[in-house]
């Protein structure tokens, strides 16, 4: 039961904002569990009510899923307040700057028991972020077929593998899958995620105590070594000189090495620059925000996980308002999931409009047309006149055509309406640049970077 409690506190910690975890979730208690029966303990009224409310389906999601079975759970008043298994067992989980939960327990080699502890609570996988639960597009399926390379020869085909993409695109998802396979695949092999800020923290308490030889010992004889958004690495030169030695030792012994960034390698700010070119000598692949269609089979696997069946109208209505990442998504099924249970009224768009009011209406206020040609036109240093002109130079013609990519991308309007807003140009004319700057963000990771700048500009 500790186990559960503490994979599942995991799991919610990923999936809801760092608030909204230390409200609801960190207070409750996993009492006792017989007989397919598990009880909470909420420790007063009001946070039982809401638990009960709002988080009680998923709660019992994640325990069938972890028992494999139906499981019953009851949530309680809890008399005697006593402190949450997690925090007895083990330091509660940091939260990192962009709200998104650390490893799912703090550790560091000082504190780490790693031949007393089972395989997986040492390696810190999640066992819910796989292959099967990881949804493919286009977006993402080069780094898939990355993935599943390397977790099928590990330390062989591409090392180090470095993944890069926005935030919530699915990085983290796709690195436990592949640490939950090797594992699986081999169950005696020394296996560790560790998120970058954790990293940092644990070269700190190393030169505190003075105990960088327990350190390397421990990093260097890993057999795989995940490290998620290593961004945060940037301006810390004795982390980025402890990972440098770590990452030279294991891939000089043929150890996995796989990386996550919210960027590129040449594009890290304060990185050392042979790192670097280190990240870059194995292969580098982005993630891209997932389209249309991958949004909506995402919201329909995840509501189906969740035991909810979601109607093709409504996954569409929600994917086509909300685009930027999966995360997101997964915010606003959870919000309209609670939203028609709280109501007890089935799930239809009407349901959906009003569960995600507020975020709707930022999305509507934020992305225009016009909005879009004055972002682009400031951004590329050009009169935003130019957008409808029909001048053609190729320092007006090319922003142009990343603002139609973007309003194709970032709102509802058609091609035709589009082109009618770009000085009454054809539909074709749209479609071309659509295509164009679609194809060039493929190959080119530095026009990747601009169009994401520009969208993180426009979503504000
Ligand atoms: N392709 C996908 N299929 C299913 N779920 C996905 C997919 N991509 C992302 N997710 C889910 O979306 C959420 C956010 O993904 P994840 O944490 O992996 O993003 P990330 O790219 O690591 O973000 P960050 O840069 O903020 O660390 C997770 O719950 C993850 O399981």
């Amino acid at each position: 039961m500790e186990n559960f409690w503490q994979t599942c506190s995991a799991q919610l910690e990923l999936e809801l904002t760092p608030q909204q975890f230390s409200a609801w979730i960190k207070p409750l208690v996993a009492l006792d569990y017989e007989d397919g029966k598990l009880r909470i303990a909420a420790p007063n009224r009001f946070k039982l009510d809401m638990v009960k409310s709002q988080f009680a389906s998923r709660i019992t999601a994640l325990a069938c899923q972890y028992w494999e079975a139906p499981i019953e759970v009851q949530f309680v008043l809890d008399p005697k307040n006593k402190k949450p298994v997690g925090a007895a067992s083990a330091p509660a989980p940091a939260v990192n700057g962009n709200g998104m939960a650390a490893p799912m327990i703090s550790s560091s080699p000082d504190n780490m028991n790693i031949a007393n502890s089972p395989k997986r609570e040492q390696s810190r996988i999640n066992p819910d972020l796989t292959f099967d639960s990881f949804v493919t597009g286009k977006a993402n399926q080069l780094a898939r077929a990355a993935a599943i390379q390397v977790a099928n020869n590990p330390g062989v085909s591409y090392n180090p593998l470095f993944f890069y993409g926005g935030v919530g695109l699915g990085k983290t998802h796709l690195i436990h899958a592949i640490g939950n396979q090797v594992m699986a695949d081999q169950p005696g092999a020394r296996i560790r995620y560790i998120h970058a800020e954790q990293y940092v923290r644990d070269v700190v308490t190393a030169y505190q105590r003075k105990g960088f030889d327990d350190f390397k010992h421990y990093y260097h004889s890993l057999d795989m070594l995940l490290i998620d958004d290593i961004q945060f690495f940037g301006g810390k030169s004795r982390t980025q000189e402890e990972f440098f030695y770590a990452f030279e030792a294991l891939i000089a012994a043929k150890k996995q090495i796989i990386i996550t960034s919210d960027t590129y390698p040449k594009e890290i700010t304060g990185m050392d620059d042979r790192l670097i070119s280190r990240f870059d000598s194995g292969l580098t692949v982005a993630i891209e925000p997932p389209e249309l269609e991958m949004r909506v089979a995402i919201l329909l696997k995840k509501a189906q996980s969740d035991g909810v069946t979601l109607s093709d109208d409504v996954a569409f209505f929600v994917a086509k308002h909300l685009r930027s990442n999966v995360r997101e998504l997964e915010g606003a099924l959870r919000k309209i999931l609670a939203y028609s249970r709280f109501h007890g009224r089935e799930i239809t768009i009407d349901i959906v409009k009003e569960a995600l009011k507020d975020l709707l209406s930022v999305q509507n206020r934020q992305i225009s047309v016009e909005n879009i040609q004055k972002t682009v036109a400031d951004f590329f240093n050009i009169k935003v006149a130019d957008m409808y002109s029909k001048r053609r130079p190729a320092n007006i013609a090319r922003p142009r055509q990343i603002a139609m990519y973007l309003a194709k991308e970032l709102t509802q309007k058609s091609l035709p309406e589009i082109g009618e807003l770009f000085g009454g140009r054809d539909h074709t004319t749209v479609l071309h640049a659509v295509r164009k700057i679609a194809q060039d963000r493929a190959k080119s990771p530095e026009v990747n970077h601009e169009l994401h700048v520009l969208e993180q500009t426009l979503k504000g």
